[in-house]
């Protein structure tokens, strides 16, 4: 392991600290009193639809843009203090194209970019962490989508920072590709640092990060492992075939919080299948073909969202 950071994280200081934060494009709040705290050596995922305020959220962490209410600290500091001390790395959303300076070779761009930090970490150790060994003599304009965004995780942490934040790292890349960038990412996460990533992707945060923070209208919705997002949520779905579906009596069933019912087939939405199916039995509804399942981090992700949604619409 290379720990070179000019300033050591200290142990219990949080990677990142939000409170109470606002943030207007002229009279559009895209942050609307937003408070998050992160903890250093996490993978934390910051999912929302479009709009919800990851990029902002980013920019903020980057001293880009600047807070017009509430607090924002990286690593116990400004974001620019962190950032100038090169103690954070950052891969933004490009556009069209690769964002790399085209017609030049992946190791010169490399080099050049390390000639802007203090203490960047040796070469050599940039190249292995990011993978991109058997790409030093590339020209960038020649890259697949995937390599392009190796070489650019490359030059993000040429600066062996603690805290690295990627805003949809993984948007063109085939699913080989991301397959590898996430097996990279937990390469680096796994020296202690701490990776903040935007993404649209469900299944992509609930399978790369420790902790899901699911953003909409600006504010936190949502805040914990994957796993515990979709437990918070109708945890089961639990179908099943029934000759007459007595519909007044589903709705009263135990831990039953949807009902849909098409012809036969009853679907229904349950925080406790257990005692649902229990009393289903209980009270002698007859019932062919159960399945129980549990909710997709989609379903959860649309639950907690719509439910903002309802909030902000009533406030
Ligand atoms: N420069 C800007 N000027 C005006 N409005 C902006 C600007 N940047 C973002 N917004 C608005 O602020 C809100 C939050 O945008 P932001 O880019 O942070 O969301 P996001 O979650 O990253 O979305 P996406 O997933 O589409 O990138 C959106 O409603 C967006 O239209």
């Amino acid at each position: 392991m290379n720990r070179r950071s000019p300033t050591p994280p200290r142990p219990g200081e949080p990677a990142v600290r939000f409170v109470d934060v606002t943030h207007r494009y002229g009279r559009h709040r895209a942050l609307d009193g937003m408070s998050l705290e992160l903890e250093q050596g996490q993978t934390v995922a910051l999912l929302g639809p479009n709009g919800a305020g990851k990029s902002t959220t980013i920019g903020l962490l980057l001293g880009l843009l600047e807070a017009q209410a509430g607090t924002v600290e990286v690593l116990g500091t400004s974001p620019r203090q962190a950032v100038a001390a090169g103690r954070v790395g950052a891969m933004l959303q490009t556009g069209a194209g690769s964002g790399l300076p085209p017609g030049v070779r992946v190791d010169a761009t490399l080099r050049l970019v390390r000639r802007l930090y203090r203490r960047p970490a040796p070469f050599d150790v940039t190249v292995e962490r990011s993978g991109i060994g058997r790409l030093l003599d590339r020209q960038t304009q020649r890259l697949s989508g995937g390599q392009a965004q190796s070489v650019r995780f490359a030059l993000a942490i040429a600066g062996d920072p603690d805290l690295v934040f990627l805003d949809e790292p993984t948007a063109a890349m085939d699913v080989a590709g991301q397959r590898a960038f996430w097996e990279m990412i937990r390469h680096f996460s796994r020296e202690g640092r701490t990776v903040v990533f935007a993404t649209h992707h469900l299944q992509e945060a609930d399978e790369t990060a420790d902790r899901v923070v699911v953003l909409n209208h600006g504010r936190v919705t949502a805040d914990g492992p994957g796993a515990v997002l979709k437990a918070a949520v109708q945890a089961h779905r639990v179908r099943f075939w029934c000759p007459r579906p007595p519909v007044g009596v589903l709705d009263g069933l135990e831990g039953v919080t949807d009902v849909a019912v098409r012809g036969q087939r009853v679907d229904l939405a349950s925080l406790d299948a257990d005692a649902t199916v229990r009393d289903l039995v209980h009270r002698r509804i007859e019932f062919s073909s159960l399945e129980v399942t549990g909710a997709a981090l989609e379903d959860a992700f649309v639950a907690l969202t719509s439910r903002h949604h309802e909030r902000g619409e009533s406030a």
